[in-house]
């Protein structure tokens, strides 16, 4: 059976549970990260690590954990459920209270570690590319709920993905309220440009994503020059490539934004050498479960 990581112990998949007081579940207060582990490898867990303890941090939520604790948690949730290649969902709300908003009433952050069998995206899914369009729901200011915090408040990204369905699209490319291209609903957006990789810097609203930030590395260290430097949807439109990261998607090219088809409508050459590189590193830059 699937065992989960619940109120300090390892509990069956149809006992875990939380109280309908839980503060993440009646306000979205609380914290989160989707991890994947490649070969037993635990991607990049480090830096997962270090984002959930600073989003944490941002909205005064005491993990009770270090971030040795919680690795160690993890790598224990890994091996219990005897898995190779996975997704792993942690999870820290402000815990059980009363049913007043005040995180006062929250004395134990609710910590859940949750692991399942990795199921990847169908290799067409990469080989085609997908569409995307801009929806009218902009991202959430910096000044009134940063993006940068990766909490459980996810309705912004819910209903631009809501968005992107009726639209009849796979994602949605979300603008912040200067008009400046952000992220997707739960990816980051890269385009090259004569040979040039951009991708909007974090301020503009968007989270720093771990695979955002692999890439970046990795295009680095093949001499490619990447900017972080805001850029419109026109420039998205003009591009010679575009691409999305994440923990879910990887790497996926766009071969079209607003019905505009991007150069020759495939996924670009910087895209699938990013790609591949990328599926190189994953199984070797993180924590090992199996030494
Ligand atoms: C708003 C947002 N932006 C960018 C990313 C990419 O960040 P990472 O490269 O660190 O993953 C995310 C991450 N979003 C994310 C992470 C894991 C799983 C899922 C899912 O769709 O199940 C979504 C996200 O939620």
């Amino acid at each position: 059976s699937q065992w989960i990581f619940l109120g300090g112990a390892f509990v069956k998949k149809e006992d875990a549970v939380v109280s309908v007081y839980d503060h993440g579940f009646l306000y979205g207060d609380g914290v989160f990260e989707g991890i994947r582990v490649y070969s037993g490898n635990v991607f990049r867990l480090d830096a997962h690590l270090k984002r959930l303890f600073e989003s944490a941090q941002s909205i005064m939520l005491k993990i009770p954990y270090t971030q040795e604790g919680m690795t160690q948690l993890i790598v224990e949730t890994i091996r219990k459920n005897q898995l190779d290649s996975a997704y792993i969902r942690v999870v820290v709300s402000r815990g059980k209270g009363n049913l007043g908003l005040d995180p006062s009433s929250c004395s134990i952050p609710n910590v859940i570690i949750i692991a399942e069998e990795l199921t990847m995206y169908p290799k067409e899914f990469y080989e085609r590319g997908i569409k995307i369009a801009s929806v009218a729901s902009r991202r959430n200011r910096p000044d009134v709920l940063s993006p940068q915090i990766k909490s459980l408040n996810y309705l912004n990204n819910i209903l631009v993905k809501l968005e992107a369905n009726q639209a009849g699209v796979e994602e949605a490319l979300m603008l912040n309220d200067q008009g400046y291209v952000t992220e997707g609903s739960a990816d980051n957006i890269f385009i090259v440009k004569n040979g040039v990789i951009y991708t909007p810097p974090v301020y503009l609203g968007a989270l720093e994503g771990i695979t955002r930030n692999a890439i970046i590395d990795v295009a680095r260290a093949k001499g490619y020059e990447v900017r972080e430097s805001p850029f419109t949807r026109h420039d998205v439109y003009v591009a010679d490539e575009v691409f999305l990261t994440g923990t879910a998607v990887e790497v996926i090219a766009v071969i079209e934004v607003d019905n505009r088809v991007i150069k020759d409508g495939k996924p670009g050459a910087v895209t699938n050498e990013l790609l591949e590189e990328f599926r190189k590193i994953v199984t070797t830059d993180g924590v090992t479960c199996y030494p």
